[in-house]
């Protein structure tokens, strides 16, 4: 078995980088979102488009408010840049409305992403911030469960997410491995259920459950709890990570011990900023001496 790499590939200078698309909310405080997904896409040497959601009002210590983007402008974002840039992968996080979460699944249908698809389509199923203020109206949670995880190639939520659309309280493996199977259940290819929330634990034990090969692969994927209070943002980054080594062909399980070692690395080098929660960094990439230019 070979090893999964630490780092992606990058293009040559000149050469057109694999590109991805994140569907997303814009964090003002630049620590989760649109603006999260960004810095680690470029500094995996990924380039990403862009499809806004919602504009939040957001600082280090919660989100006052947001401003979602009209359904046909989000769905007209993904149609123009997947119909001319072209990519290998997508995600989505906050989706905000019923509206929103159907104009980006009948778009991303068109366009082969997700489902039977070609293109990946990894759905971070985003609620709430980790402050409790809701992202998603309540009353989008039932297209959620019946048109987005569908569509999902892989489903990636953190327990509170877990708890709202399966109503299954994760505590243990057990209960880990029942919400997996009923996210499978609603019809992702893939389910993964984050164990960052699990705060009994000082590990942080994440489990993949899907369809691979023959039966059914099931994946736990563990790291030691890294000791940090400032973990904004831990969500989409990890699936910031598995879009981008998805966009280069990995297989899903690959995908995840790559993003499980990005997220780690992030997490490990999270600073603080403003008076609450800081956010993972994925600038210990520029960290060192600048290479040469000639
Ligand atoms: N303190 C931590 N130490 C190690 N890994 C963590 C820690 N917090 C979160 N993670 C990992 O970061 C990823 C994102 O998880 P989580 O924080 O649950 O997501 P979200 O940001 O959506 O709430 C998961 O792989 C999780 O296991
Ligand atoms: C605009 C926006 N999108 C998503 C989130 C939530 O980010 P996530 O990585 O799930 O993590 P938390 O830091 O909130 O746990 C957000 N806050 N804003």
């Amino acid at each position: 078995m070979t090893e999964t790499p630490a780092l992606l590939p990058t293009a040559p200078d000149g050469a057109t980088p694999v590109r991805v698309l994140t569907i997303a909310g814009s964090d003002s405080g630049g620590g989760a979102g649109i603006q999260a997904d960004m810095r680690s896409f470029a500094l995996m040497g990924v380039h990403a488009c862009v499809a806004v959601t919602a504009v939040t009002v957001q600082n280090s210590t919660g989100v006052s408010g947001y401003q979602a983007i009209d359904p046909p402008i989000v769905a007209d974002q993904i149609r123009a840049v997947v119909t001319d840039i072209g990519i290998g992968a997508a995600k989505t996080g906050m989706l905000a409305s019923s509206a929103i979460i159907n104009a980006v699944v009948s778009t991303c249908a068109d366009l082969g992403i997700g489902g039977d698809g070609d293109i990946p389509l990894v759905v971070d199923p985003v609620c709430a911030s980790m402050h409790g203020d809701p992202l998603l109206a309540a009353d989008a949670l039932d297209d959620l469960r019946a048109a987005l995880i569908p569509r999902a190639t892989i489903v990636t939520p953190n327990l509170d997410e877990v708890r709202l659309i399966t109503g299954i309280d994760v505590v243990d493996e057990k209960t880990q491995r029942a919400a997996a199977r009923a996210l499978l259940d609603l019809g992702a290819r893939w389910a993964l259920v984050k164990g960052g929330h699990l705060r009994s634990s000082d590990r942080s034990p994440d489990l993949l459950l899907g369809a691979g090969g023959s039966g059914e692969t099931e994946l736990e994927i563990d790291h030691e709890r890294i000791d940090t209070g400032h973990d904004h943002g831990a969500g989409d980054t990890l699936a910031a990570a598995l879009t981008a080594a998805l966009a280069h062909g990995y297989s899903v399980p690959d995908a995840l011990r790559f993003a499980k070692g990005w997220v780690t690395r992030c997490l490990i080098a999270a600073y603080p900023l403003g008076a609450g929660h800081g956010p993972v960094n994925p600038l210990w990439r520029v960290a060192g001496d600048f290479p040469p230019t000639r």
